[in-house]
């Protein structure tokens, strides 16, 4: 037991700026940054997202430019998400499987020109289908959960033999863990990770990313059938520990701050590393919020991306990434 009032104080130990650094429990580095970006066709090609002021989709010889800028603040990966052009989307997502499709050519340009930075890939049909759900839909609607597995283990395999470095299926089938572990290993690729989007919500701050991979207007009704509701956290650690018993390497908590609480349970429960992604809702209420006046942009993610690490996060995807790598390193 401590000591009462007043040989405890608790304001001692603040009271400057090197003793707070000193006892400092957190801390967060540009290691613990995932940049997510947004790859197009073209060449030199930047189409800035009205829904994410600040974030734009960029063409693959952009994505490398940025890649390297990436690496040299000391972010350790990058998630890549496509802008399929409408002609290449269809029923079955089937763009998700071809070995030049513009998500592979972007993986091979940066492995190729930055191969010290990780490549984390998005795994689910939404920037490929025609109806914007992430899997295949039938007659009535319903996404269909075996049939949409076999398309994930190619799209899978695709992107691991591009050279992806995580796989990160974010599509909420049950038991494609399992399945695509199995196919990675089948096919040679022992060391490619997989992080499994394991709690992943039904989520209203999911808008802008709609917009930046072009799915907005496409999306016929919401994604409550394989999504995570909001109101579950038990839910939440039984979908952790499957992914985990499928061979996940890593699970992840999305959306990020609302969900803190599910971070910190799965954290204490499992001692796995854990990953949230603080979303594209979340990354424009802090823009429309710094717009307004009412918020200081600078301090406002560093608080948010070291609440992450206080809840138990080993990293954060965050599309302030670079904005805040460069925070830290001044
Ligand atoms: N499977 C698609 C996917 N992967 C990442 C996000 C959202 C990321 C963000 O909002 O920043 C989504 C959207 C969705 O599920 O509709
Ligand atoms: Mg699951």
């Amino acid at each position: 037991m401590h000591a009462p009032y007043p040989a405890l104080r608790l304001r001692r130990t603040r009271a400057t700026a090197w003793s707070r650094r000193l006892h400092a429990e957190n801390v967060l580095t540009p290691a613990d940054l995932i940049w997510p970006l947004f790859v197009t066709e073209g060449e030199g090609v930047e189409e800035p997202i009205v829904t994410l002021p600040g974030v734009s989709r960029w063409s693959v010889d952009r994505i490398v430019a940025s890649a390297r800028e990436a690496r040299d603040l000391g972010i350790t990966c990058l998630a890549l998400f496509p802008n399929t052009q409408k002609e290449r989307r269809s029923d079955d997502g089937a763009e998700a499987l071809n070995p030049d499709n513009l998500m592979c050519r972007a993986i091979r340009a940066i492995k190729q020109a930055v191969p010290d930075i990780g490549v984390l890939t998005d795994v689910a049909l939404d920037p490929y289908t025609a109806h914007g759900h992430d899997g295949i839909v039938d007659d009535a609607g319903y996404v269909l959960n075996d049939r949409t597995i076999e398309l994930l283990i190619g799209q899978s395999l695709n992107q691991a033999e591009a050279g992806a470095d995580i796989i990160a299926p974010s599509d909420m089938m049950d038991g494609r863990v399992g399945l695509i572990r199995e196919a990675l290993e089948g096919g040679g690729h022992v060391n490619v990770q997989i992080m499994a989007y394991a709690a992943k919500y039904a989520s209203a701050f999911y808008g802008p990313f709609r917009d930046a991979v072009g799915s907005r207007g496409l999306l016929k009704g919401d994604k409550t059938t394989y999504q995570m509701n909001p109101a579950n956290r038990e839910e939440a650690l039984r979908e952790v520990a499957l992914d985990l018993a499928e061979g996940a390497d890593s699970v992840m908590v999305k959306p990020g701050l609302p969900y803190l609480d599910i971070v910190r349970e799965v954290k204490d429960a499992f001692a796995v590393p854990v990953f949230a992604y603080q979303v594209s809702g979340e990354y424009a209420m802090i823009e429309a919020a710094v717009a307004a006046g009412a918020a200081d942009r600078d301090a406002m993610v560093l608080e948010t991306l070291l609440a992450f690490k206080r809840a138990g996060c080993s990293g954060v995807l965050t599309y302030h990434a670079l904005h805040a790598a460069r925070l830290l390193a001044r």
